[in-house]
């Protein structure tokens, strides 16, 4: 993605260029690459990752590696199936133009081909090297990011993110299945923090890049119904989400390691929120409350989900 949420990590501090693994490709290979969203698959695959470890059963290196494998290729393939379908949307948006679409770098075809037989191979390795379950729900996950989401709803309803959003909750859940062929009570509440975290985490973006979404039609709330409204509604869905990662802990399902940080990174992520909520700025280049609350929302699921695997591991 062009613009970013994280520090470059690995620009030098004086100023010299070193190209990351990436920009060191093949250029076409860096296109299939750019297909997948490597950076919204970091955290993606991290949710996923815990999801699995949280689970705290002994499961085999090469059988826990295939699983991370598999959702990272699916969700991979999730992110190539959403850009073969909307490269015209993004030719549209400043953030999105030079993606390999619309920048004229690859053909649409070989984009299809790419997704259909990355998400094909994900789940059918899914199913025949950890469980049927696991490879159940990654496809459950693909469709809806792609038909759900990207085909049905993003061009539709202001609903759209909320929700496809559950798209992206689904990997925490896919990690523990993986592990342990169930769906039990802690990662159907890991489902559920993704999925009230996902609405204040698009919404802060959308306020401050509403003008792309306008000019190439997307119905996001803040074009259809506002900045006032949207702001409202970034503060409403912190509400059950603050509660939803709180809750693991007073249930018993983690210690006080998890309890602590989530409370101190919600009341951080509550307190953003009401920032956003109470702001009245109306130029896009000034909302920094809103770029605040959307970087930080990164930093807060990077951070809950690490402190769960440390206090299911040593608490
Ligand atoms: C429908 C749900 C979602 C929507 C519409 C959405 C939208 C976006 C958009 C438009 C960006 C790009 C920001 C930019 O280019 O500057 C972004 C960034 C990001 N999103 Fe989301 N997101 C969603 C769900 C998720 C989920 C579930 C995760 C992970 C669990 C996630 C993780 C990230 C990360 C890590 C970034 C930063 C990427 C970067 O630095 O370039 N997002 N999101
Ligand atoms: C396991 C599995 C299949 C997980 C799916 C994970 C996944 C890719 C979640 C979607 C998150 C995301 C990048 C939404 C972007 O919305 P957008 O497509 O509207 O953003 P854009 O404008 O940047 O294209």
């Amino acid at each position: 993605m062009a613009s970013s949420a994280y520090p470059d990590l690995t620009a030098p501090a004086d100023g010299a260029v070193v190209p990351s693994p990436v920009a060191a490709m093949p250029a076409e290979w860096r296109d299939f690459v750019a297909l997948c969203k490597p950076r919204v698959l970091t955290l993606v695959v991290f949710t996923g990752l815990c999801g699995m470890l949280a689970a705290r059963v002994p499961i085999h290196p090469v059988l826990g590696f295939t699983a991370i494998l598999c959702i990272t290729l699916g969700a991979g393939a999730a992110g190539a199936l959403n850009q073969w379908y909307e490269a015209d949307l993004d030719a549209k948006m400043k953030r999105t133009r030079n993606r390999p679409l619309p920048a004229g770098r690859m053909d649409r075809q070989s984009a299809l081909h790419f997704g259909v037989g990355l998400a094909s191979f994900s789940v059918l390795l899914m199913g025949l090297a950890v469980n049927l379950l696991a490879a159940g729900i990654l496809t459950v996950s693909i469709w809806f990011y792609v038909l759900i989401y990207t085909v049905w709803l993003k061009r539709r309803t202001p609903q759209n993110i909320v929700i496809g959003g559950a798209a992206g909750a689904f990997p925490a859940l896919i990690g523990w299945a993986a592990a342990t062929g169930r769906v039990d009570l802690l990662p159907v509440l890991l489902f559920a923090l993704v999925f009230l975290w996902t609405p204040p985490h698009f919404w802060a973006l959308s306020l401050y890049v509403k003008t792309d979404y306008a000019a190439a039609g997307v119905p996001m709330l803040p074009v259809v119904a506002g900045l006032t409204v949207t702001r409202t509604q970034v503060l409403l869905y912190t509400v059950p989400m603050s509660i939803t990662a709180i809750a693991p802990w007073p249930l018993g399902l983690t210690g006080a390691i998890y309890g602590v940080v989530a409370c101190l990174f919600t009341a951080v992520f509550a307190a953003m929120a009401v920032q956003v909520a109470v702001s009245r700025e109306t130029d896009q280049a000034a909302m920094k409350p809103e770029r605040r609350l959307f970087a930080f929302s990164i930093l807060y699921l990077f951070v809950l989900f690490g402190a769960l695997v440390v206090d299911r591991f040593f608490a």
